[in-house]
């Protein structure tokens, strides 16, 4: 291997994440002798068992919607849902059977070496890589480590849960067949997106979430109408709804409320993500292997000579954060000039129907902060061009204003294409845009995005 005898590389890279293979592909390119470590398949959770599996199962959901909306407007249509097509997609287009090949040799065509094995930190730029059958690679880097590790499923200590045969994600992006019923706990962006799709697919589906609203962390208004979606199109939402207990009788899940149960054949767990530091050995350059998350700075580094990208700083657990905190950090290796990491307009989208999309701070966080905010919101069925799309229009645009700057500093579209039309939104709170920039400038007729400008004449 390019490591040498002695195991002296520039750079190790410990996580092969969509951000880890960026840093390890680019700073190969550039030259720098470079070790990728992955102990599962290069390119992480999402390609995997995360965005691209589950953003295929979103579309197919999505067409059997739409062909159930063609009585109310076109005609008549009758639909048979096949599971075993998107089953096929996911098994062969987008996960080449849960097997990473393709990406090894996409990463090694950079120049690169890749290691799979489980790294662990065992002093100032020195790691140790056990591979599966348990050799062991001593490596040194000369410029530095970059720790991509990324999370794993969280499962709460709810008693009962841990002895039962509950799902995560990653088993339900494996599903070649469909249950009966099934029972999500948690109704975050996994929770919900799995929720739709499932039940689409002909699933009695309980979606069962702690907070008192969906997608708790987004707008209230959000999660509010996505609950008032899927309630209407079948599905159970039991919102600040705590479990108490769990227990599966060889068939059966039942979920104890507290005085209520929910009964499913299958459970899947989404109830957010955790960190391993411990196992990772972060003791070893002086950090606290209680920690969750890694403190980064704004060149993303942890300390002398370590970087770390992606979930595992907690700004922001996606594949977007991964990218853009990777492009920083290898301008920082090379010594090149570029901006500082700055998150004020981080985008996220659930891909539900409809989708809520989102930029920068929500209503709530804004008022946390000290800022003066005005807000402004409409009601995107009712917009010129969701009347006219009439079936699956619900949304919304709901704008946050600082109302000393007169610029946005948050936004959330929810509603056909929500994240599509949170474009424009994003631009608007990153580049700062003054709202009378905003409400002077042309939306195209008719429009979703057009709505806009509603959310903007709302402001008070
Ligand atoms: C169901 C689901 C749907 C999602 N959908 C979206 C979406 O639509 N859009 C979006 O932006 N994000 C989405 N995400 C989030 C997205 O998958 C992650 O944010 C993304 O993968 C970035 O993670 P990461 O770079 O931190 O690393 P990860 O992708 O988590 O990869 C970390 C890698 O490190 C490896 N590793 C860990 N510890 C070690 C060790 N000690 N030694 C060696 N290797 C190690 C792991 O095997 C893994 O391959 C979704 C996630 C899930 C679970
Ligand atoms: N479209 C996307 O970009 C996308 C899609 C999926 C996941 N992700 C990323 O993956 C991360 C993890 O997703 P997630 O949905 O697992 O986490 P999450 O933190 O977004 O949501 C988990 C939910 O589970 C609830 N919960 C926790 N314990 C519970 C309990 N005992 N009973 C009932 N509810 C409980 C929480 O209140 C929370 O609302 C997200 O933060 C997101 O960044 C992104």
């Amino acid at each position: 291997m390019a490591a040498g005898p002695a195991g002296q590389v520039d750079v190790v890279v410990i996580g092969m994440g969509p951000g880890g293979e960026h840093v390890a592909s680019r700073l190969a390119e550039a030259g720098l002798s470079v070790v990728g470590v992955d102990r599962r398949l290069v390119g992480g959770e999402c390609p995997y068992y995360g965005c691209v599996p589950t953003k295929m199962m979103v579309r197919a959901a999505g067409l059997l919607a739409e062909a159930g909306r063609v009585p109310e407007l076109a005609g008549e249509s009758t639909v048979r849902a096949d599971w075993s097509l998107v089953a096929k997609r996911v098994r062969e287009q987008a996960t080449d059977d849960w097997d990473d090949e393709v990406a090894v040799r996409r990463f090694t065509d950079t120049g690169g070496t890749f290691l799979r094995g489980e790294a662990k930190l065992t002093g100032k730029n020195e790691v140790v890589v056990t591979a599966a059958d348990g050799a062991e690679h001593r490596l040194s880097a000369r410029k530095g480590i970059v720790i991509n590790t990324g999370t794993e499923p969280a499962v709460p200590p709810i008693p009962g849960l841990a002895d039962t045969p509950y799902w995560t994600n990653r088993d339900a992006v494996q599903l070649t067949e469909l249950p009966r019923s099934l029972a999500i706990l948690g109704g975050g962006a996994i929770g919900v997106e799995f929720a739709q799709v499932f039940a689409r697919f002909g699933v009695a589906v309980t979606v069962i979430e702690a907070q008192p609203r969906l997608l708790a962390l987004e707008e209230p208004e959000a999660g509010a109408l996505l609950a008032e979606v899927l309630e209407a199109e079948g599905l159970t939402v039991r919102v600040g709804a705590r479990a108490a207990g769990v227990s599966h009788d060889g068939t059966t899940f039942t979920v104890d409320l507290g005085g209520s149960t929910v009964t499913a054949e299958k459970l899947l767990v989404a109830t957010g993500r955790c960190t391993e530091l411990a196992k990772l050995g972060v003791g070893a350059i002086g950090i606290d292997e209680k920690a969750r998350l890694l403190e980064v700075d704004e060149r993303l580094r942890v300390a002398d000579g370590v970087w770390a990208v992606g979930d595992i700083t907690g700004k922001g657990a996606f594949t977007h954060t991964s990218m853009y905190q990777a492009d920083v950090v290898i301008a920082d290796v090379l010594g090149r000039d570029g901006p500082p990491a700055d998150y004020r307009a981080m985008p996220r989208v659930t891909f539900t129907e409809p989708e809520v999309g989102a930029v920068g701070l929500t209503e709530a966080q804004a008022r946390e902060r000290g800022i003066s905010v005005r807000t402004g919101t409409t009601d995107l069925a009712s917009s010129s061009r969701g009347w006219i799309h009439a079936a699956g229009n619900e949304g919304l645009i709901k704008v946050v204003e600082d109302a000393d700057r007169r610029v946005l500093v948050g936004a959330t579209a929810v509603g056909p294409g929500g994240g599509e039309i949170l474009g424009a939104l994003a631009v608007a709170v990153h580049g700062e845009v003054p709202v009378s920039r905003l409400t002077s400038m042309i939306y195209a007729y008719p429009t979703f995005h057009r709505a806009i400008s509603s959310a903007l004449a709302d402001l008070s």
